[in-house]
C-alpha cells in the first residue's frame, strides 16, 4: 500500500512568489490498483508524481510504503522499485545507443558497470523475446539506434525498459500525449497488458478523458492541489466521459474561466 499523508508542498518557499500547492494532502493507493489521474493545468498532477518518485522534496508529511516512511529516500533508490514513463519519448530511452544497448541499460538499472554485463548472449536472447512481445518487430533491429525509431516505437521501448526489472509501481506521466491517436491507442493497450501481467500498482496522469474512463480501476481528479473526484471499483466502472466533463466545467467556472 502507498500512502501520502498530510503532505504539504510549497514552491518558492519564503519568497514573494511562494505558492502552496498541497496543504494537508492525503491519498492511499492499494496494491495492484491502476489509478488514472486527470485535472486542470497546474492542478498538481506532475508534482504529485514527482513527490512519489523523489524528484522533488516535500515540505512536510509522509510517503509510506508498507508502513515505512520513504519521504527521505533518494530518487535513485526509489527507482529500484518505481518505473516511470514520461510524455517526452526521449526521456525514457537513450537515442544515441542501440536497442540492445538500451535494453542492457534497463536490465542493469541500479547496478554498477551496467552495460557490459548485460550484453551477453543469454541476455540478448531475453531482450529479443521481450521486444517481440511488443509486436513492433523491434527484436529484428537490435543494432539500430533508438534515435531513429518512431515516437510510438520509442515509447513502447520506454515502457518495456521501465518495467524490465521487477518493480512495484509504474508511474505514467502523460505518456501518450505526444503520440498520434492510433499510436497512443496502441501504447495504451500495451500499457494495460504490462500492468496486468506484472501486477503493477499504477498511477497514470492523462489529459485523455477516454483513457481515464476506459483504463484503470480508479479515477482521481485533482484541482488546485486537492482531490475533487475519486471513484473506484463499481463506481469507476459506471463513470462516463460526460461526468468528468461536467466536473471540469464546474472547476473552470470556479476559476473564472
Ligand atoms: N519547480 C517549480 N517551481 C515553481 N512552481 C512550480 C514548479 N513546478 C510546478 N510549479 C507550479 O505548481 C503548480 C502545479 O504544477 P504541476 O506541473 O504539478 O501541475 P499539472 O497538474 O501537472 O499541470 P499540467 O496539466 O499543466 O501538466 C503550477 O501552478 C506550477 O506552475
Amino acid at each position: 500500500m502507498l500512502e501520502l499523508k498530510n503532505i504539504h508542498k510549497f514552491y518558492n518557499h519564503g519568497t514573494i512568489n511562494e505558492m502552496c500547492l498541497f496543504e494537508n494532502f492525503n491519498l492511499t493507493i492499494d496494491d495492484g490498483q491502476f489509478v488514472s489521474v486527470v485535472g486542470s493545468n497546474g492542478s498538481g498532477k506532475t508534482s504529485m508524481l514527482n513527490l512519489i518518485c523523489g524528484s522533488i522534496p516535500l515540505d512536510s508529511g509522509s510517503i509510506i510504503i508498507d508502513g515505512k516512511d520513504i519521504a527521505k529516500e533518494k530518487e535513485f533508490k526509489r527507482n529500484q522499485y518505481i518505473g516511470r514513463v514520461f510524455q517526452n519519448t526521449a526521456m525514457g530511452t537513450c537515442p544515441s545507443m542501440t536497442i540492445a544497448e538500451n535494453m542492457a541499460l534497463a536490465d542493469n538499472k541500479g547496478k554498477i558497470y551496467g552495460l557490459r554485463m548485460g550484453k551477453n548472449k543469454a541476455r540478448l536472447d531475453f531482450y529479443r523475446e521481450q521486444l517481440s512481445q511488443l509486436g513492433l518487430g523491434l527484436e529484428d533491429k537490435m543494432d539500430v539506434k533508438v534515435g531513429v525509431l518512431s515516437g510510438g516505437q520509442r515509447q513502447a521501448m520506454a515502457l518495456l525498459m521501465a518495467t524490465l526489472t521487477p518493480i512495484r509501481f509504474l508511474i505514467l506521466d502523460e505518456h501518450t500525449a505526444a503520440l498520434d491517436p492510433k499510436t497512443a491507442d496502441l501504447i495504451m493497450e500495451l500499457t494495460d497488458k504490462v500492468v496486468k501481467e506484472k501486477h503493477l500498482t499504477t498511477i497514470m496522469v492523462t489529459h485523455n478523458l477516454r483513457y481515464a474512463v476506459e483504463y484503470g480501476d480508479r479515477l482521481l481528479m485533482l484541482h488546485q492541489g486537492k482531490a475533487v473526484m475519486d471513484y473506484s471499483g463499481e463506481e469507476k466502472k459506471k463513470i462516463q466521459i460526460e461526468d468528468i466533463l461536467g466536473k471540469f466545467n464546474e472547476i473552470s467556472i470556479e476559476c473564472g474561466n
